[in-house]
């Protein structure tokens, strides 16, 4: 994939706040682009169609599936969810950021396709803020709260395939944290060679 933005995947166990700092990220940073995916779960409350989510139905997203649409995708707590491959490549290829806000299970095969990827893993201050964050967003049933706890984990494991780590304790921190991050990331030595190699070209040297 030709590319001269940075592909940006931030993960977190379900009710860690990866969905506010996106938002909080997105608000002061106007070059960042958010990846939209699209899902067979159930809009919540609040949430829109092309917003939030591209929500669908199995069928429509077996064909996108077959039809090679999707960069990544993968079955989380029974939903399929996955993420468009043609945004993010026309993102990239305008130099801009784009930031998609994925499973682990995604996040790994993003990986393996796309290393040069910024893989940042966000975690809770501690269990018990966990589960007080995802009840308090009163959007689960508690079944739902139960599988999503067990689920924290095991997928907290995989945060050691991730480049960075990221404690949301408080909002604006972890947020300031990630933007700095990417901000860094701009640095990366490999992300600049054509700039060591140019700087003297330009001037015959
Ligand atoms: N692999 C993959 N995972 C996704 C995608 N979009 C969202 N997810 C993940 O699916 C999981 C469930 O998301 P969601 O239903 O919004 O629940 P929440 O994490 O409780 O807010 C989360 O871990 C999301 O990061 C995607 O396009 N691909
Ligand atoms: N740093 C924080 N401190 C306290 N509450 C938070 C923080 N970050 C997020 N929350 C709250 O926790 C709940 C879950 O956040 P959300 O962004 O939906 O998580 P995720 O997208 O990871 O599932 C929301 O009610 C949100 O307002």
């Amino acid at each position: 994939m030709d590319f001269t933005g940075n592909l940006i995947v931030i993960s977190g166990p379900s009710g860690t706040g990866k969905g506010t700092i996106c938002k909080k990220l997105l608000d002061e940073h106007k070059t960042l682009t958010y990846s939209i995916s699209a899902t067979t779960r159930q809009p919540r409350t609040g949430e829109t169609h092309g917003i939030n989510y591209w929500f669908t139905d199995k069928i429509e997203f077996e064909r996108m599936i077959e039809q090679e649409e999707l960069l990544e995708w993968a079955e989380v707590y029974g939903n399929y969810y996955g993420t468009p491959l043609a945004r993010v490549q026309e993102v990239l290829k305008n130099g801009q950021d784009v930031i998609l806000e994925i499973d682990p299970q995604g996040a790994m095969n993003v990986k393996k396709k796309f290393p040069q990827g910024v893989f940042i893993y966000i975690i809770p201050p501690s269990m018990t803020e966990l589960e007080k964050r995802i009840r308090g967003r009163g959007t689960d049933s508690d079944e739902s709260i139960a599988r999503r706890l067990k689920a924290a984990c095991d997928e907290i494991r995989m945060g050691v395939y991730y480049n960075y780590v990221v404690v949301n304790d408080e909002i604006t921190v972890a947020a300031n944290k990630i933007a700095a991050i990417v901000e860094a990331e701009k640095c990366n030595v490999l992300r600049n060679t054509d700039l060591l190699r140019q700087i003297c070209e330009d001037k015959g040297e």
